[in-house]
């Protein structure tokens, strides 16, 4: 049966060219990039140049970007070492961000003490940026930490008002970069924030391979402790392949972008028509100007009748996810969806519709007819 792939916001397909790379490097690099013969040396190099690749996507230096095994452990480390090492006494976040912010800011209040202060998100799903600002203008050693794409929904941040903002009021700026790295240009050279976090699996690289930027003025402290390698930053032998494959990943990604960002925001914009004209009455969830690459449709059915409708959609090779894919497994709403839906919507369920390069018309012609079948 063939697979149609609809969930590209939860992880996405690793390019072929990355896949050939990452062989080639486990085949014939396979020595340890501490190591001070030619071997390790060799390592090392190609660890270097996919850090100069990768830092040359966001007009920054090399030294700015550090490796990591996934957008999870960069924000804990982001999140902590900022508590940490840079003395902030307050973060500034929203109830709508990944897990993994949300409850590292939790642990920080826990064994800190420090100050969480939440934006509101309004009804179009939009952060309140008059209340970011009134929030800012109190003086206290800050961090804002607000997500580029939201990972459910789609709506994005306006990073350089954020930016321009926190400048102003002296605070550091964390932004959850994820769902939009490769996805869209992030000139570092332009927008000052202060972290970035990515990870390589949702841009078509491979799983347990990302990277943070730092921004040169940020003296961090490791979150994993034990050896020297990324200048101490994060100890723990690297893996080449892994990092090869990210920085080949982004390239293509960039190198690509705007025919993909083209052809993905035709084919959202044909499911959106095509879910409007055959089921009147369902909702696009969000501000009507979502990232490109997700439709998260509210459906006018009970949270059974949803988890009825996803099996009968896998029994036909179709794969889309309810909510996140951490949260697909339950029954919980979406912390996501509550911050915004009005007390009615918010009792009913939600599908996540995610697009990449693969996809086809003649795939969302098929999800609509197994959707109207269903
Ligand atoms: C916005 C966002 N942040 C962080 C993460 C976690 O990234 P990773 O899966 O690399 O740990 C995800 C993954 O779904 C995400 O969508």
């Amino acid at each position: 049966m063939k697979q149609i792939y609809l969930d590209n916001a939860a992880t996405t397909s690793v390019r072929p060219e990355v896949v050939e790379e990452m062989i080639k490097v486990l085949r014939a690099d396979f020595g340890n990039p501490s190591s001070t013969y030619s071997v390790g040396r060799h390592s090392k190099a190609l660890i270097e140049n996919a850090r100069k690749s990768i830092a040359k996507q966001f007009n920054v230096s090399s030294s700015e970007i550090v490796f990591t095994s996934c957008g999870t452990e960069g924000n804990n480390w982001i999140i902590r070492s900022a508590v940490r090492d840079l003395g902030v006494k307050r973060i500034i976040t929203t109830k709508i961000e990944h897990h993994c912010t949300l409850y590292s800011i939790q642990q920080m209040a826990k064994e800190y003490g420090t100050e969480i202060q939440y934006v509101n998100i309004l009804p179009n799903s939009e952060i309140d940026y008059n209340q970011l600002e009134e929030l800012l203008k109190e003086d206290v050693p800050t961090l804002v930490s607000l997500m580029h794409v939201n990972n459910e929904v789609g709506t994005i941040l306006d990073l350089k008002r954020v930016a321009d903002l926190c400048i102003a009021n002296k605070a550091l700026f964390h932004t959850d970069t994820v769902q939009s790295v490769g996805k869209v240009e992030i000139p570092l050279d332009e927008i000052p924030v202060d972290f970035i976090v990515a990870s390589a699996h949702k841009f078509h690289g491979p799983k347990g391979a990302g990277f943070v930027f730092i921004r040169k003025k940020n003296v961090l402290k490791a979150l994993i402790v034990g050896g020297e390698q990324e200048k101490g930053l994060r100890a723990g032998t690297e893996a080449p392949h892994q990092v090869v494959g990210m920085a080949k990943a982004l390239e293509l990604s960039y190198e690509h972008l705007n025919e993909e960002r083209k052809a993905i925001t035709e084919l959202r914009d044909y499911c959106k028509a095509k879910l409007e004209e055959n089921f009147p009455g369902i909702k696009i969830n969000g501000n009507g100007s979502t990232f490109y690459n997700v439709l998260n449709i509210l459906l006018p059915f009970t949270p059974e009748k949803a988890a009825m409708i996803l099996f009968s959609l896998d029994m036909k090779g179709i794969a889309v996810s309810r909510g996140s894919a951490c949260q697909s497994g339950s029954q919980k709403p979406s912390h996501v969806l509550a911050e915004f839906l009005n007390e009615e919507d918010i009792k009913k369920p939600s599908l996540r519709v995610s697009f990449g390069h693969e996809n086809t018309k003649e795939e969302i012609d098929f999800l609509i007819d197994v959707l109207k079948e269903v």
